[in-house]
């Protein structure tokens, strides 16, 4: 299916709910899950340390370091099966994305907390694409100074998210734990270094 746009005021947010066919979502999903190296960040919220409710990896080319949440993180190597998703991506968006923050949600406890994907080495307004795999889980995103500007997005299994633009600069996104019970869920936000180091 094609990139649709949603509407939110001060965001660029385009859409496919099936960018990967099933068996293709499928495959790389039980692949990733057991080759890339899960380990829990550690997260610095109002000057503490955390145990990040989540497992977590920084894949990426060499050079591409990343520092989020008070820590600076080496990428791992690209695992093989990244190798044809990172190229469709860079042909469809035209952004050659340098590296790749894997989250692994095991259930409806684990979570992503408020936040923008605002690093300085992302540039002023870094499109991030998000590719989802697995449980479907809600994501969150709310405007930072307009309280009633805000949208949430059910991400199923092989849907692709595009955040681009201003996104960023004006809203935090989030997603919120379950109480349902579900399955795991893998989540892909593809990135580009633009001052590697
Ligand atoms: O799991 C998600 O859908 C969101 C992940 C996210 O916001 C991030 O990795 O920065
Ligand atoms: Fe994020």
């Amino acid at each position: 299916m094609p990139l649709t746009a949603l509407p939110l005021p001060d965001a660029e947010l385009a859409f496919d709910p099936q960018w990967l066919l099933p068996a293709q979502a499928d495959a790389l999903l039980a692949s990733l899950r057991d080759t890339i190296a899960w380990q829990v960040h550690r997260v610095r919220l109002f000057g503490r340390e955390h145990r990040a409710p989540r497992l977590s990896a920084w894949i990426g080319d060499a050079d591409a370091a990343y520092g989020y949440s008070g820590t600076r993180h080496v990428p791992a190597p690209w695992p093989a099966a990244l190798g044809p998703v990172r190229e469709r991506l860079r042909d469809a968006l035209g952004v050659d994305f340098n590296g790749v923050l894997a989250n692994l949600y095991r259930d409806g406890s684990d979570t992503m907390g408020w936040h923008a994907d605002d690093e300085r080495e992302l540039g002023p307004a870094p499109v991030i694409a998000s590719l989802s795999l697995g449980a479907t889980r809600r994501f969150v995103l709310k405007h930072r100074t307009c309280a009633d500007v805000r949208l949430a997005i059910e991400l199923p299994h092989g849907s692709l998210l595009v955040m681009s633009g201003a996104t960023q600069q004006h809203h935090r996104h989030a997603l919120p734990r379950t109480a349902r019970p579900i399955g795991e869920r893998l989540n892909l936000t593809f990135r580009r270094i633009a001052q590697p180091g």
